[in-house]
């Protein structure tokens, strides 16, 4: 499996989100940011926003649901078009009914940890998930400084997937840009969310590219 870029387009001009997805179709998913401003401070878009981005996009949607009860919601956002939904664990009353929810629904099942959250809640689960999300910084808001005290729990994931021999797909996301692509995918990170990274870019494409370079130079070295 190969490492992937995942645009995140919370640091997209939300008045001209086409524009914006489109500038990024380099890349291998389109991360969407749902906030519900109660499970994070911050507010974002729903169900037929998401619809409409998945319809345009020409990259898969990740769906990253930042909201309470996911048990609930998710599989409308598997249904809304998202490929893979990602939920949080801390607002799950029921991760893995959820994770099955997906599945059945044709998506993948995706889990995120905010970073004070322990791994080992998953460990005994982790066949459920098609990917784990690892957050590097507090959830809610772009530009924050990545968390390098997050990386613990992806080598742990990483190891544990490698030992039961499961395709797991590890995410992060906060803070990953050039100078922290090296540290998140030498812990084993194969998904890598990045936002005011590429968006902050005039030339988003060349962006996405830097990300790969740097990625393909510390999965190597
Ligand atoms: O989930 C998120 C915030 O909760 C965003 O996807 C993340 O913060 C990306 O922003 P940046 O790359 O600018 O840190």
């Amino acid at each position: 499996m190969g490492i992937q870029i995942a645009p995140s387009i919370l640091s997209a001009d939300f008045a001209n989100l086409e524009r914006d997805i489109v500038a990024v179709s380099d890349a291998d998913w389109l991360h969407v940011d749902v906030m519900d401003g109660h499970f994070v401070p911050n507010l974002t878009l729903g169900l037929p926003v998401l619809e409409r981005l998945a319809e345009v996009s020409p990259l898969p949607v990740d769906a990253h649901l930042m909201i309470e009860d996911p048990d609930r919601w998710a599989p409308r956002y598997a249904e809304a078009g998202a490929t893979s939904v990602t939920f949080h664990l801390e607002a799950a009353a029921d991760p893995v009914r959820i994770a099955r929810d997906l599945r059945a629904l044709g998506a993948r099942s995706s889990v995120a940890l905010k970073p004070g959250t322990p791994v080992e809640h998953v460990m005994d689960v982790l066949v459920e998930f098609d990917m784990v999300l690892v957050m590097t910084v507090e959830p809610g808001f772009g530009g924050q400084a990545f968390m390098p005290e997050t990386m613990p729990k992806v080598r742990a994931l990483r190891d544990a997937a490698r030992a039961a021999g499961h395709p797991l797909r590890i995410e992060v996301d906060g803070g990953i840009a050039r100078d922290t692509v090296q540290a998140v995918v030498q812990a084993g990170a194969d998904m890598l969310v990045a936002g005011s990274a590429i968006y902050s870019a005039d030339d988003r494409a060349a962006a996405i590219a830097e990300l790969r370079r740097v990625a393909g130079q510390a999965a190597v070295g």
